[in-house]
């Protein structure tokens, strides 16, 4: 963003943690506008935002191991308040002149999950929330423990395993929590953040999603200038967000690109023609591309294999079609920041690999075009609210999502039309059951998925010998985390027997009951 339009911001320092995305969006919450740098670009981020105050994030480092990261010494030196939480404790009692010692030379072991902490003493940070003697569910997850904090600092929350709980050095407003305040499981964690960007840091919470859209509106145009973009367009929720809020910013210059690979749901092309067409005025071209997917899949069996093949032929539809309207530089996508998380680290750092989303991890190393994508640090509740605010019907705002590689990951083994046809049928029933029971909405998704086993079983006195089918049904709020929803058990049983009835090559239907961890939503 230019510099003549920053709204007053909390700069976020990012050390790797996992859920750094959640401090950004506890601050959104709060009403504030906020920006994550790696910490090896910090200092930068400093000069150009002049945050009102900061927060430094987790780190899967440990202060005491060699080479691990510290923040830029100037933020400590700016007169501003700072947040550290976890590693951002430990590393700024460490870089003012306290002491942080690794778990295994304490001899105690760390705090992993549920913890309680009990205040000790008031301070700005708890003002109008805790108040001393009470105890207060939070959430840890560290080995490593500051032993003797800094000068200046004192304890105002202690919990078992951390005698620093919380720190506070009131005089320059700098504050540490050894728990993780951005977890939903730390009850009071989002008034907390609240407590320091508008009560400590003290601004004004007027941050809006009507305000996220004119910065996005503006950075568009900044980006893309008056050059063509060519936005891949699935009617699921993101890009149709994405779409119209490029729309917005450059008008003409946007032609969105549906791609038919054949990994779709049943009659799903001609629905989402028809609701866009029917809705927006804006250049949709649908390639027909089932042959060059279907054939390039066949004897793939491997999820990352798949995947990235996926991702490249993707990418290969996007760049003819950009030749086709004259020489498009910019392709948009609805990308968000769970693929992102869990395709790559934000900061090209420690964080694992769980799977390549297709237009994250699966895109090819050399691209034509350069990438726009306004939703990138944005949870798909969010991602609604602002498809809310620019006045997406419900239809498109409800979608339940649906990836981009299609039923190819709903297909364990090797991908054939055969195969997409018979999970087609099935998942169609699934989804009409559910709408007619009133579940839809209740549900955050809802599909099924054909395995790559046979099984034997009985219809009208013959022995058949067909494939078996798994439904799944979550309930989630940003698909970081997910619980598997409780259907009735007549519910389930209605459903397998009209699959097993209605659909040719399944003979067996099953219910995947694992939440989000230990499983994944999709199956591969
Ligand atoms: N069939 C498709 N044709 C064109 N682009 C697609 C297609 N499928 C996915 N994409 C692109 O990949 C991006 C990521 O897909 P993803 O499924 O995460 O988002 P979405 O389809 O827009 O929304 P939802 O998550 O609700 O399904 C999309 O935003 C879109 O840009
Ligand atoms: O566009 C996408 N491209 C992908 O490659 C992809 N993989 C998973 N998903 C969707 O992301 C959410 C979380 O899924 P997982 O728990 O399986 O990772 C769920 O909503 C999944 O449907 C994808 N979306
Ligand atoms: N979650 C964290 O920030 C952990 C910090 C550090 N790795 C520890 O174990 O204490
Ligand atoms: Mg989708």
């Amino acid at each position: 963003m230019d510099d003549a339009h920053l709204p007053d911001s909390i700069l976020i320092v990012d050390f790797g943690s996992q859920v750094t995305q959640l401090i950004a969006r506890r601050v959104r919450e709060a009403g504030v506008y906020s920006e994550i740098a790696p910490f090896t670009q910090a200092e930068e981020a400093f000069h150009r935002l002049k945050p009102k105050g900061i927060i430094l994030s987790g780190s899967p480092a440990g202060v005491p191991d060699e080479g691990s990261p510290r923040a830029p010494e100037l933020l400590f030196e700016a007169g501003i308040p700072i947040l550290g939480i976890c590693y951002g404790q430990q590393v700024m009692s460490h870089q003012l002149g306290g002491e942080v010692r690794p778990g295994h030379e304490t001899g105690e072991g760390g705090e992993f999950g549920r913890a309680f902490l009990t205040v000790t003493k008031q301070c700005a940070l708890f003002d109008g929330l805790w108040k001393e003697g009470e105890r207060h569910q939070v959430w840890m997850s560290h080995g490593d423990k500051v032993t003797k904090f800094a000068p200046g600092f004192e304890i105002v929350a202690i919990s078992d395993g951390a005698p620093f709980a919380v720190i506070a050095d009131e005089k320059r407003k700098f504050y540490g929590t050894q728990f993780h305040p951005e977890v939903v499981h730390t009850p009071d964690g989002g008034k907390l953040i609240a407590n320091f960007v508008r009560h400590v840091c003290g601004l004004a919470g007027d941050w809006t999603m009507a305000a996220y859209r004119e910065t996005k509106v503006r950075e568009i145009r900044e980006q893309v200038g008056d050059g063509k973009v060519i936005c891949g367009l699935s009617g699921g929720v993101d890009s149709s967000v994405a779409a119209i809020l490029i729309h917005e910013a450059i008008g003409e210059q946007l032609t969105c690109v549906f791609v038919d690979h054949g990994l779709l749901r049943l009659n799903e092309r001609e629905q989402v023609e028809t609701m866009f067409r029917d809705h927006y005025n804006i250049p949709l071209v649908v390639v027909d591309a089932e042959d060059m997917f279907m054939e390039g899949l066949s004897g793939t069996t491997d999820p990352e294999a798949k995947r990235k093949f996926i991702g490249k032929t993707f990418i290969d539809v996007f760049e003819a079609e950009a030749k086709k309207v004259g020489g498009a530089d910019f392709l948009a996508q609805g990308t968000l920041y769970p693929d992102v998380i869990e395709s790559v680290s934000f900061t090209g750092g420690p964080s694992v690999t769980i799977k390549s989303h297709h237009n994250v991890g699966g895109l090819p190393e050399r691209m034509n075009m350069q990438l726009v994508e306004p939703l990138r640090e944005l949870f798909k509740d969010e991602v609604r609210e602002l498809g809310r605010e620019l006045g997406l019907p419900d239809m498109f705002v409800g979608r339940h999502p649906f990836p981009g590689p299609g039923l190819a990951i709903r297909i364990p083994g090797e991908v054939t039309k055969e195969r997409c046809d018979i999970l087609r049928k099935a998942d169609a029933i699934y989804l009409d059951e559910i709408r007619k029971a009133g579940l839809y909405d209740a549900i955050w998704q809802a599909f099924a998925v054909l395995l790559p086993v046979k099984t034997v079983g009985v219809m009208g006195d013959h022995r058949t010998y067909d494939s078996v089918c798994g439904l799944r049904a979550v309930t989630s709020t940003d698909g970081m985390t997910a619980d598997v929803y409780p259907f009735d058990a007549s519910f389930l049983t209605g459903v397998a027997t009209r699959i097993v009835n209605e659909v040719q090559g399944i003979n067996r239907v099953v219910y995947d009951y694992t939440s989000k961890p230990p499983g994944t939503i999709e199956w591969e």
